[in-house]
């Protein structure tokens, strides 16, 4: 019997899935689940259950970092007494985190000193994301003793872009030496939606084609063509594409120039080990919904009064016009042979306001909605929810996406991982 820990540094959260299995052939199965959201901050939240108890619902919380907020679930499990199977640091023996930027890795790895390092250098990449999945890693490294840690990458998935599409018009030369090419994020979940729509549709992956959406703190889409990531909407960075809670997401490159004379300036959040301009830290941290509407919280924007508070109904609208897009994009490339619009994340999960009218606004391409279903979705249903109208050509399903049950998946399947 093994205990695997599945970590996931988002952006604004860290949530960690702990499984069990019996046996290499056995599916992962989940004994607990923590999760810290509102990071960073004194009022932080932590939500606990083992199995199907909720033991915190949403305790408040001190958590300026992730790396506090892993100390805080760590000790969580540990002092649960009924949690039998994590009696002691060392029962935990796989612990798999999420990497978001891993260059060009294809596949999970064992982290060693090198991968460490390779990871290292990439976090000017992800500067939300790598340094803090790190701090992270280093501390499984001093606490946990007995686990092996593994990397599981957000870009790994997307390493079937086309040339014409993860390449972007430089020169070449350059691009090659430094790197610089589209990687995409949010694989895991990406690879997790693949596998669950083509088990719902009793289809084989490899004849799956879907647009999904993972709409979270950080949000992109995918045009998954095959099973396989075809197109997608982060590039270099996570800062490409849609906005986010706190990202710009695409912008015209030259406004940096114009948005202030000091911009290219290193930003005071910088440290010894991560470079951020402050035009990094202005785009990654200080744009997004939060510029637009004065908060990240999705259900106030989705809610407001529209009258009395315009800057939401401004972000709303925006977000609903540039996630569209990326959907009449994707249907092009995918030559209209799509199987499924697919929502996921914190946003495409629980906003039916916004996947309602997302849906109305690319009705042209044959997608609809079924409103009784669209506002009857059960977080404790079947993990992909189908919510089209009737008679249309393409689904529409929500999907709650699972990252770390992804990561547990992986090392599972893995035989060098698992052994
Ligand atoms: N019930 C809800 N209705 C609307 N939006 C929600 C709801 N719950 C969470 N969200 C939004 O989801 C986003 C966080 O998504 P999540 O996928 O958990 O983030 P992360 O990128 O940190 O993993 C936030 O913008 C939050 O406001
Ligand atoms: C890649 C990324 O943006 O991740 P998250 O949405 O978890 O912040
Ligand atoms: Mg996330």
């Amino acid at each position: 019997m093994k205990v695997i820990f599945a970590v996931n540094a988002g952006s604004s959260s860290l949530k960690i899935s702990v499984y069990s299995a019996e046996d290499r052939n056995a599916t992962p199965r989940e004994i607990a689940n923590a999760q810290v959201g509102g990071l960073p901050s004194p009022n932080a939240k932590l939500t606990y259950t083992r199995g199907d108890e909720n033991i915190y619902k949403s305790h408040q919380v001190n958590a300026e970092s992730q790396d506090d907020a892993f100390s805080i679930i760590l000790n969580t499990l540990l002092n649960d007494q009924k949690l039998d199977k994590v009696k002691s640091k060392s029962d935990i023996v796989i612990t798999c985190h999420r990497i978001v930027h891993g260059g060009k890795y294809e596949s999970a790895q064992i982290i060693t000193k090198d991968t460490y390092h390779h990871i290292e250098a990439l976090s000017d990449l992800a500067p939300l994301h790598n340094g803090a999945a790190l701090g992270i890693v280093e501390s499984c490294i001093r606490k946990l003793p007995n686990t092996t840690n593994i990397a599981c990458f957000d870009t790994q998935f997307h390493m079937s872009l086309p040339p014409h599409v993860y390449t972007y018009p430089i020169n070449q030369e350059r691009a090659r030496k430094n790197g610089l090419r589209k990687y995409g994020f949010h694989g895991l979940s990406y690879s997790f939606m693949t596998r669950s729509v083509a088990k719902f549709l009793q289809k084989d992956v490899s004849q799956l084609n879907i647009i999904a959406l993972h709409l979270g703190s950080g949000a992109s889409a995918c045009a998954i063509k095959g099973g396989k990531s075809w197109d997608t909407s982060m590039g270099l960075t996570p800062l490409s594409g849609l906005p986010g809670a706190t990202r710009s997401g695409s912008v015209d490159p030259s406004l940096v120039f114009h948005y202030a004379s000091d911009v290219g300036k290193l930003s005071p959040a910088s440290t010894e080990k991560l470079h951020i301009s402050k035009a990094e830290q202005i785009l990654n941290k200080e744009s997004g919904l939060s510029a637009l509407a004065g908060t990240t919280d999705f259900t106030a924007i989705a809610e407001a009064d529209r009258a009395e508070q315009p800057q939401h109904a401004l972000a709303f609208d925006l977000f609903v016009d540039r996630v569209s897009a990326y959907i009449g994009s994707y249907y092009v490339s995918l030559e209209g042979k799509v199987d499924a619009l697919v929502f996921a994340g914190g946003i495409g999960e629980n906003s039916s306001r916004f996947r309602s009218a997302v849906v109305s606004s690319v009705a042209c391409l044959g997608f609809a909605i079924y409103d009784d279903a669209n506002d009857s979705i059960s977080t404790k249903g079947s993990v992909v929810q189908d919510i089209s109208s009737k008679d249309t050509r393409s689904k529409v399903f929500v999907c709650q996406t699972d990252e770390q049950l992804e990561m547990a998946y992986m090392c599972y399947s893995n035989d060098e991982l698992w052994n």
